[in-house]
């Protein structure tokens, strides 16, 4: 990302007055690198697309698939397609760099494994820590040489198919990460001629699950029947039913996170646009966190703004909304009484381990922080500036800039880490300024 350059430390400075301020936050990189892969296999344009460094390697992996992609961001649309008809993945051989997209792997790893040929997947050495052999234990069921390269259950992965799946039938655990799921759920739509679906069934409990909502949503929205029966199988139609001229992404509403907690934790007001519960993105229930700690939520034409105001601990289930985890950690500080986050232990196989990070980073702060196996308590205490580590996380890095809102001398160490997501970040966030 050549137009943002960042320094090795940033040092923030304490907000003088509390925003009031409405911002646009950029494209969801969770709908763009899924109606990237859509329209890849569809030909078709994908508009409002996040340019980050996960949508550009899943943009250059594309590329190296034999798409033709043409990027145009100035207007911020992308468009992909297929050489010819004969083949679904045009390159029969590829070696793809993944970096920290868990998204690209996991995605990328189901969509390779539907055509005749031999992939590499690899990425960054965070990525070589990141699970993702309970995908890859699906695609053997269904005849593909799926396997870890190093035989350590992440990557290098290596993807040897011989022509498509064999069967209509798989069995995916979970519990470690969605992306598993909904990789697979895309990659079915190509996956086969023979049958008239292709049955998914999850084995044991699902994390994230608004995120396969999400996938099965856009599926729906590309002229793909897929949907769920019962609890805990996926069903999809392998055929197209025809597809959209043109696909549309939302705003990021983890991204959007950190500016409704800056309201929050300022007792300012702050809009983000172009959201609304309608979103397909689970992280819009963030606000109704906010809501329950004595924040008063308000949704609008214009998309929805948190009112700050005195906050009140909570006791929440993170589990449908988990990378909000580390913004409400920060929000937790400058709450009365404490903060307890549940349910949320496969959040220790991200960009970093989030529970450990977020606990040793809030105490190095001040606050009183208990972690458990699948989340933590956070007791308020006064707080003190000091320079806080983010462990490459783009979400360690937006997170603890909530904290220097309020108390000064934080300093945040690789600022330039919000690249993964969100390049403008800090620019955006001297909005708040007004
Ligand atoms: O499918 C997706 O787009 C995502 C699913 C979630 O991962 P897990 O399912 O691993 O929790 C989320 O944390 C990630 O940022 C994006
Ligand atoms: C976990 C995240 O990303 P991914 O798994 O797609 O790398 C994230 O963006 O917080």
């Amino acid at each position: 990302m050549s137009e943002f350059t960042y320094p090795a430390e940033l040092a923030l400075q304490p907000l003088a007055l509390p925003p009031s301020v409405s911002v646009t936050v950029p494209g969801s990189k969770s709908i763009t690198n899924r109606a990237l892969v859509l329209a890849a296999l569809s030909n078709n344009t994908v508009k409002g697309a996040l340019r980050s460094e996960d949508t550009e390697v899943m943009i250059d992996s594309l590329r190296r698939l034999g798409f033709l992609v043409t990027e145009d961001w100035a207007a911020n649309t992308v468009t992909v397609g297929r050489p010819g008809w004969e083949r679904l993945i045009p390159a029969d051989t590829a070696d793809l760099w993944v970096g920290n997209s868990g998204t690209t792997l996991r995605f990328l790893t189901a969509l390779v494994s539907i055509d005749r040929g031999t992939y590499r997947l690899d990425g960054v050495a965070r990525m070589r820590e990141r699970p993702v052999e309970d995908l890859l234990a699906a695609l053997r069921q269904v005849g593909v040489d799926a396997r870890s390269e190093q035989g350590t259950g992440c990557p290098p992965v290596i993807v040897v198919s011989g022509a498509g799946w064999k069967g209509n039938v798989l069995t995916v655990r979970g519990d470690v990460s969605s992306q598993f799921l909904s990789g697979l759920i895309l990659a079915a739509v190509c996956s086969q001629r023979d049958y008239s679906v292709v049955t998914i069934r999850i084995d044991g409990p699902l994390v994230s699950v608004p995120y396969v909502d999400m996938t099965l949503a856009m599926m729906t929205q590309w002229g793909i029947e897929a949907g769920w029966e019962g609890d805990n199988t996926i069903v999809v139609d392998p055929h197209w039913q025809g597809h959209p001229s043109g696909y549309t992404i939302e705003p990021d509403a983890s991204a959007a996170s950190y500016f409704w907690a800056a309201a929050a934790v300022t007792g300012g007001r702050v809009t983000v646009s172009g959201l609304n519960r309608t979103s397909l993105q689970g992280d819009v229930r963030f606000v109704e966190v906010l809501g329950q700690m004595g924040c008063r939520v308000e949704e609008c034409d214009a998309g929805i703004t948190v009112h700050g105001g005195p906050l009140r601990g909570v006791d929440v289930d993170m589990n449908n909304i988990s990378d909000t985890v580390m913004t409400l950690g920060a929000v937790a500080c400058f709450a009365e009484g404490p903060t307890t986050i549940r349910n949320v232990a496969h959040i220790r196989h991200k960009e970093t381990d989030r529970i450990a990070a977020l606990a040793k980073e809030l105490r190095k702060l001040g606050a009183e922080v208990a972690e458990r196996d699948d989340g933590l308590t956070i007791t308020p205490r006064a707080l003190k500036g000091c320079a806080v580590d983010t462990y490459n996380d783009h979400r360690m890095a937006m997170s603890l800039a909530l904290v220097g809102l309020k108390v000064p001398e934080v300093v945040i160490r690789n600022p330039g880490c919000v690249a993964k997501t969100y390049p403008g970040f800090w620019q955006d966030w001297e909005k708040l300024r007004g």
